[in-house]
């Protein structure tokens, strides 16, 4: 059976074309699918090109495909569909070889890498970048012989940022982590390069089947795949994993696991395609139900719509909930009624307490952290157990006569909650816990997977836990601990899940450019980062290979100044975009409704505020708050009003607990992260009056009003 395959390159010439081209070379591929031998299939051989593995076949009188396809072997692969003229110019260009120390299947353009290097300016010898490493050390890594001049003569890391995107990614990104002065072996671990055997460089069916040559070609095994390929040619992640990522996706554990990764380094992406993989492949009996499950609704409800389209029948064996929601609905199937207390009824619920109870020590903020952090994080049922228990982290130490009159405001909270029929969250959560755990509800999933795992509580942690039986493959947790904007740090093994020789690190981002997530990075300043398990997460080793412009920031003296320059961006944004592309945030709901709302009325510029539910498709510029963009990216965002007075934003109730604060503090720096980190190519950041001090020295000096 002949094999055949399909370049990540062929899909972008693909996207390109006409609508009605498309559809015949959808047709074409699907014939060339059935059978490439087949005699109506009429490969030509090129003259005058690099590779004599190329051939053209014809689409229509105008229309050419590329194909790869060595006169030894059995394998055709798709590599390039375009114009007559442009296809043969683009087939002289490149050639296609498996690296002879890596096994992967590269594409390169000698030209173009010639063209993209550096040129000797004339000022002496400067020591090249990668001088200190053999030319072994660099062929290791995978990039080519041929191109070994043109890396050796780059000097600086911008040179090879602008090299680095004709240079196989494999290749490229090894080069970018030994440029920032990471050691040989741990780029190895970070860039997942496989060990190495011997290497057959004729053998292309081989090579198809390498990690690294997975990141940009795909062999099509049925029809469905090809059709879904051809539906969706620009999603790449469907099709094309990192090395890294599609080891995850397929590896088996022997218990929980956990991943931890930078913003865009594809944690969804990986925990959508381990999803499908445990539902098709491992867990595969009619009965059993694997629950992939968020901290947020929307992203709950973006993954499902996306993993209908993403998987086939073993889709009805995957449930998508957000957590709570799941709770809710456990409890309520159980009788449980009730409603969840919003904010103002948890304070008045607090304020009820401390009144009731005459105790003057503390104030709602304190007790009502010491309530979620200690008690509730600490799973402690009973007055003895909170006397006894360490307060770690809370600062101020409190005696034991102060702790007992703390406990009677806990009981008398949940009482006044309990006689207006009401809960907070983590009770919910509580009682779905025991529930499950007292056994009159039975774990109902073989597999839990979990996104935004930074976000959960110790609570909700332990309700997880309780879903599916401990065994291999119980537990898959996502994460990235410098975008925790809702729960406290967590310990997972103080929850019950160990994770022990289970863990991984994605370090590529996808999304970002390299300016846009340093600048977002040094939004953090100060704040550390955690692995979710008493553990740190290190800001080194994470890294994009997309570069673009230096994020803009311009703060101003005054409101009206901010508006204007904001009116003359986004005009000429949706000039030269689909205002689809571009989003605008700010930190609060006010500030989306009465000034930027307005603003773009006023514009005459189409618009939507982003709320709960889905967008529609051709809403016009997003508007949304801080939070819901948690999870969502844009090709623009745009960072409106960070002024001191709203970032961080000021919470009365937090009264004056320096813990409280501190921790508020970073949640908020987090959040400014998390914002930042949604912009694909531009972000944009403004602010009126005095700047938010999280901006330090990235604003720019007040202009004149
Ligand atoms: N292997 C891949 N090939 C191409 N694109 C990818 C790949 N993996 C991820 N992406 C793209 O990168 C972007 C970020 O992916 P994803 O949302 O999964 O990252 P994340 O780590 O969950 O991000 P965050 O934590 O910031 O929300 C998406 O546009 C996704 O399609």
């Amino acid at each position: 059976m002949p094999t055949v395959a399909l370049a990540s390159e062929f899909l972008d010439a693909f996207a390109r074309l006409p609508r009605p081209q498309q559809r015949k070379v959808r047709e074409f591929t699907e014939k060339f699918k059935a059978d490439p031998t087949s005699l109506a299939i009429n490969y030509e051989k090129l003259h005058g090109v690099r590779d004599d593995k190329i051939r053209t076949v014809r689409i229509d009188k105008k229309y050419r495909a590329v194909v790869l396809h060595p006169d030894r072997g059995d394998v055709y692969v798709l590599v390039w569909v375009d114009n007559h003229d442009e296809a043969m110019a683009w087939a002289a260009r490149k050639s296609f070889e498996v690296n002879p120390v890596t096994g992967a299947l590269q594409v390169v353009g000698v030209e173009e890498v010639e063209r993209a290097a550096p040129t000797d300016d004339g000022d002496g010898p400067v020591l090249g970048l990668f001088a200190a490493y053999d030319d072994d050390v660099l062929l290791s890594f995978g990039v080519p012989a041929v191109l070994l001049p043109s890396v050796r003569s780059v000097r600086s890391v911008r040179e090879l940022v602008s090299l680095g995107r004709h240079l196989p990614a494999e290749a490229d990104e090894a080069l970018l982590w030994l440029a920032e002065g990471i050691p040989p072996p741990e780029v190895r671990e970070a860039v997942a390069v496989p060990a190495g055997g011997r290497v057959d460089p004729d053998d292309l069916a081989a090579a198809l089947e390498h990690p690294d040559t997975r990141r940009r070609f795909v062999t099509i095994h049925s029809d469905d795949e090809l059709a879904a390929m051809l539906e969706a040619p620009l999603e790449k992640w469907r099709v094309f994993l990192h090395p890294g990522q599609e080891k995850l996706v397929g590896k088996a554990f022997n218990g929980p696991a956990r991943v931890l990764g930078g913003a865009g380094t594809g944690k969804t992406v990986v925990a959508m395609h381990r999803a499908r993989h445990l539902a098709a492949r491992v867990f595969t009996d009619p009965s059993d139900r694997i629950l992939v499950t968020t901290y947020t609704a929307n992203l709950a409800e973006n993954i499902e719509a996306t993993l209908k389209t993403f998987c086939g029948p073993e889709r009805e064996r995957v449930e998508v909930v957000h957590l709570h929601a799941w709770a809710v609905r456990l409890l309520r199937s159980h009788g449980v009624e009730g409603e969840i207390a919003g904010p103002e009824e948890i304070e008045q619920g607090w304020q009820e307490a401390i009144t009731t109870t005459g105790v003057r020590d503390f104030d709602t903020a304190f007790l009502r952290k010491e309530w979620e952090d200690v008690v509730l994080a600490g799973g402690i049922e009973d007055r003895d157990a909170y006397l006894k228990v360490a307060r770690l982290g809370r600062g101020k130490t409190l005696s034991r006569p102060q702790r007992g009159r703390a406990w009677q405001v806990f009981e008398r909270y949940k009482e006044s909650l309990g006689r207006r029929g009401l809960r907070d969250w983590l009770t919910v959560i509580r009682e779905a816990r025991r529930l499950l755990e007292s056994g009159r509800a039975r774990p109902a999933y073989r597999s839990v997977i979990v996104d935004e795992a930074q976000d959960f509580h110790p609570e909700e942690w332990r309700l997880i836990r309780s879903l599916a039986p401990a065994g291999p493959d119980d537990l898959f947790l996502v994460g990235d601990a410098h975008q925790r904007i809702y729960g406290p740090k967590v310990s997972l093994s103080r929850c019950g899940i160990s994770i022990r020789g289970r863990s991984a690190c994605l370090r590529i981002n996808y999304r970002t450019t390299e300016q846009i997530r340093a600048w977002a990075m040094g939004v953090l300043r100060g704040v550390e980062a955690d692995d979710l398990d008493e553990g740190r997460d290190g800001e080194r080793g994470y890294r994009s290979l997309l570069s673009g412009s230096e994020p803009e920031v311009h703060h101003f003296g005054g409101r009206d100044e901010e508006r204007e320059f904001l009116a003359a961006t986004l005009r000429s944004l949706v000039e030269a975009r689909q205002p689809e592309e571009v989003c605008l945030v700010a930190r609060t709901n006010s500030l989306i409704r009465n000034e930027y709302a307005p603003l773009l009325k006023n514009l005459g510029i189409p618009h939507q505020i982003l709320d709960r539910g889905r967008e529609r498709p051709d809403g016009g510029i997003r508007l949304a708050t801080m939070h819901r963009v948690k999870g969502l990216e844009f090709p623009v965002m745009v960072l409106a009003g960070l002024s001191a007075r709203t970032m961080p934003l000021r919470v009365a109730s937090l009264g004056d607990d320096p813990t409280a604060l501190a921790d508020h503090g970073e949640r908020e720096r987090s959040l400014l992260f998390v914002a930042a980190t949604r912009a694909r190519d531009r972000l944009i950041v403004t602010s009126f009056g005095t700047p938010s001090p999280f901006l330090g020295a990235m604003a720019e000096p007040a202009r004149e009003s």
